[in-house]
């Protein structure tokens, strides 16, 4: 099995019922995309955006709880998840790590939760500016993805995104060779510790835009994108769904 071809937006805390017609639009344009296509809009979004896609674009959310149920004000438990139309869940994202404190072991506990409802756990992992300056990169990779990553993981159940913090929402990206140097260590990683470690997507986030896509794509073992600002306008997504289709 290849590794899927995956073109995910991450909404982040942005739309409100309105953005839903940038649903209608991409489905109008891309009717038939060569690749997977997930859209993880904030959870208010969630049920709507399922009920108007009609299953051609999957839907996740963008956190959940470890746990199943219970006294958590404001979490939401990834069957929950499932329940309102997910398919995926985004967890790890940086934004999470640094604005809710979120460690390596809470990202895998959540990944088995969102393993254990039948969710694919879209699982973010990225350097800081300052430890790639360090030259700590591939080793900070590495200690995520053998923190974050539990052992129930197959390509089936989760997905991987690079996004290098310093990358995310900056307009920056990294040379070519050095998404090239992580993805490549991330294929390494995955297939010495899970069996299927060869077949696991492995995104790409970080700046994407229609005009860089079609030159990440090419990139050996990046065989999709975790796409924010870009994602949130059917002009600019859509591109990006037709570069991945094409690559
Ligand atoms: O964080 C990201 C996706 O999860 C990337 O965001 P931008 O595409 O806006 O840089």
């Amino acid at each position: 099995m290849a590794p899927r071809k995956l073109a995910a937006g991450n909404w982040k805390m942005n739309g409100t019922l309105a953005a839903l017609a940038e649903i209608d639009r991409l489905l109008a344009d891309h009717p038939a995309p060569g690749c997977e296509v997930l859209i993880c809009p904030p959870a208010t979004l969630i049920h709507p955006m399922a009920a108007r896609s009609q299953g051609r674009i999957a839907v996740g959310g963008q956190d959940c709880h470890a746990k199943t149920s219970g006294a958590h004000t404001g979490d939401i438990a990834a069957a929950q998840l499932r329940d309102a139309g997910s398919s995926h869940v985004i967890l790890g994202h940086s934004e999470r790590r640094t604005d809710h404190a979120e460690t390596d072991e809470q990202v895998r506990a959540k990944a088995a939760a969102a393993h254990e409802a039948g969710l694919v756990a879209v699982i973010c992992v990225g350097e800081t500016e300052v430890q790639r300056d360090a030259g700590q990169t591939l080793d900070v990779i590495s200690a995520q993805l053998a923190g974050s990553v539990p052992d129930g993981a197959t390509a089936a159940n989760t997905v991987i995104a690079y996004e290098p913090v310093w990358a995310i929402g900056t307009g920056r990206t990294p040379t070519s060779d050095q998404i090239a140097e992580v993805h490549a260590l991330m294929r390494e990683r995955l297939s010495a510790r899970l069996g299927d470690g060869a077949d696991f997507a492995l995104l790409y986030g970080g700046s994407v835009k229609p005009g860089n896509a079609a030159e990440i794509f090419a990139i050996p073992h990046v065989n999709g994108a975790l796409v924010g600002g870009a994602s949130l306008k059917a002009e600019d997504f859509g591109p990006i769904i037709a570069a991945l289709s094409a690559a």
